[in-house]
């Protein structure tokens, strides 16, 4: 699978690899690019596949596809080794790829995500609401997940514009990344990652709490930190672009 990507940043700096979302595409980075690029970094944003520009197979797919896919991406890159950045589903894909590819990995950033998220039957629901009815059913939703409702109020043309990269998503590839979500267990896996791990979580996340889901992970992670950032909801590097890109920098430049 060749994943859509776009590569950013000095050729010999160190590369740190991007993965977003369920429901986005690679724009959701665009305010940590220039920050990392002035940095020295090389910065890879990807689209996970069934997102965005990435080829859209026909399902089911499970986590170890979407690692896969990165690796893929690195080979093709010429890449030995990568930090990798992940939101969400992007850090569901880091975790995996933290425990069964610890080679290829410097450092992880899990940002708002979760090692276990259920339960089943959402999943199951939402894939097929999404197969029906396309991923404009679901945009909305989405974006009251992804944003705190004082940010929504203040900039609805940024929130507008994430409604549309949700909905401009293929039904197929957004109901079948649920379906990896849906059976993805890696909490007892956690303990086999050897990189040095970043946790972000935003304060008020629905989807990926700070408690459940966030402070597992940290502890389940050999020396990983745990960071909670305030104002934030689930798309936490969109909305508190500062904070979180100075967290990820700082991690990066200690790893
Ligand atoms: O859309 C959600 O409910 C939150 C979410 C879970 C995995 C992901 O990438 O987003």
């Amino acid at each position: 699978m060749k994943l859509h990507r776009v590569a950013e940043g000095p050729e010999d700096g160190p590369v740190v690899v991007f993965g977003g979302s369920l429901g986005s595409d690679l724009r959701m980075w665009e305010p940590q690019v220039a920050p990392l690029v002035e940095r020295g970094f090389r910065v890879v944003r990807y689209d996970a596949r069934g997102h965005g520009g990435s080829p859209v197979p026909p399902g089911p797919y499970e986590l170890e596809d979407l690692g896969a896919d990165v690796l893929a991406l690195l080979d093709e890159l010429g890449v030995e080794q990568a930090h990798h950045v992940g939101l969400s589903l992007g850090g569901m894909t880091g975790m995996w790829l933290g425990i069964h590819a610890p080679d290829r990995i410097a450092s992880l950033v899990l940002c708002c995500t979760s090692a276990k998220l259920g339960p089943p039957s959402m999943w199951v629901d939402r894939a097929r609401t999404v197969r029906a009815e396309g991923t404009a059913a679901v945009a909305e939703a989405g974006v009251q997940r992804w944003l705190t409702p004082g940010y929504r109020e203040r900039h609805p043309d940024r929130a507008e514009f994430l409604r549309a990269m949700i909905a401009a998503v293929p039904a197929e590839g957004y109901a079948a990344c649920c379906g990896a979500i849906e059976r993805m267990d890696l909490l007892d896996l956690l303990p086999k990652i050897t990189a040095p791990t970043l946790v972000i979580a935003g304060a008020h996340d629905p989807a990926t709490s700070p408690g459940e889901h966030a402070r597992p992970i940290a502890e389940g992670i050999p020396g990983a930190r745990l960071e909670v950032v305030a104002e934030a909801a689930h798309l936490g590097s969109y909305e508190q672009p500062a904070e979180f890109t100075r967290l990820i920098l700082d991690h990066l430049e200690r790893a």
